[in-house]
């Protein structure tokens, strides 16, 4: 069975339903405000009072894997049945893990996010390039053998990924990218770029750009548009973006653009109609 590429379905998400990607951070004392327990059974609960003001509303997901993770085996069992319910109703899951290792160790880390006969299997990986974006093969190769996708971290939206991403790209690096090769951050793009080659509407190789941080891609020369990738936008909403910087940010990206919004949604909970109107107006004010 071949599977319909990443890119093909994230473009076909957007068109429908739009820029807002909805993220699941189950922060505890959201669990509490919500009324629900601090624990395993609450966390299921969040999730499907989540999904159901999603499905049919949105076309994407992240959940937050540390949020899971904290509450051991349980939690990640709980992952691992929003994930296949959310699936179940139409959604795109992006597994926001943020994962980064030595080749061999990606491999494992691929199978165990992307093949689709895995537990946490998701339709596309947060991954960590700063242990070198040639680290990332492995799951590159998983992506394209599986049809899923990546979102590599290129200019993350925390004031404090600027020491590393902004620091001047070693030889290597440098030698590989054709745009914005003075910085780290603009060699990562340039190689997920490469790797995308020209797809007709987006790559299945995206990349998280900050809605916070956006303007520093301009400001080094970076051109977002190159390989069209699909691009993830945290920092809308709780960590203060707001959606005509986003978009004046991304400028002829735009269409690439996917927005999360993760407190700035949940704070409407914890009942489905206002997380329903929550949705709907982040939705109107992106799209
Ligand atoms: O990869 C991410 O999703 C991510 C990258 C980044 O640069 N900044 C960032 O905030 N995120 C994630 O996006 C979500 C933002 O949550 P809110 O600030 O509550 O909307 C969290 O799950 C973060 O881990």
């Amino acid at each position: 069975m071949t599977t319909t590429p990443f890119g093909t379905r994230l473009a076909e998400a957007i068109d429908e339903y739009g820029h807002l990607c909805v993220g699941l951070d189950p922060h505890p004392g959201m669990l509490t405000d919500w009324g629900l327990s601090d624990d395993a059974a609450g966390l299921r609960e969040f999730g499907q009072r989540v999904l159901e003001a999603c499905a049919g509303r949105v076309g994407v997901i992240k959940p937050q894997v540390a949020f899971y993770e904290r509450y051991g085996p349980e939690g990640m069992a709980v992952l691992a049945e929003t994930t296949s319910s959310a699936k179940e109703a139409g959604l795109l899951v992006i597994g926001d893990a943020k994962r980064g290792d030595i080749g061999s160790t990606m491999a494992a880390y691929a199978e165990a996010w992307l093949n689709p006969a895995n537990a946490f299997s998701v339709d596309a990986l947060t991954v960590s390039p700063y242990l070198g974006f040639g680290s990332l093969g492995p799951a590159i190769k998983a992506a394209q053998d599986y049809g899923a996708g990546l979102f590599v971290l290129g200019l993350t939206s925390n004031p404090e990924g600027a020491e590393v991403q902004l620091a001047a790209a070693g030889e290597t690096g440098a030698a590989s990218a054709e745009q914005g090769k003075e910085t780290v951050a603009g060699s990562v793009i340039a190689q997920a770029a490469a790797v995308n080659g020209a797809p007709e509407r987006l790559g299945g190789i995206g990349l998280v750009i900050g809605a916070t941080t956006v303007q520093l891609a301009a400001e080094h020369g970076i051109d977002l548009s190159v390989g069209r990738p699909p691009i993830l936008a945290p920092g809308y909403g709780a960590q203060g973006a707001t959606a005509a910087q986003i978009r004046t940010g991304f400028a002829g990206a735009w269409d690439q653009v996917l927005v999360n919004s993760s407190r700035g949604i949940l704070s409407a909970g914890p009942g489905v109609s206002d997380l329903v109107s929550s949705v709907a107006s982040s939705r109107a004010d992106l799209d």
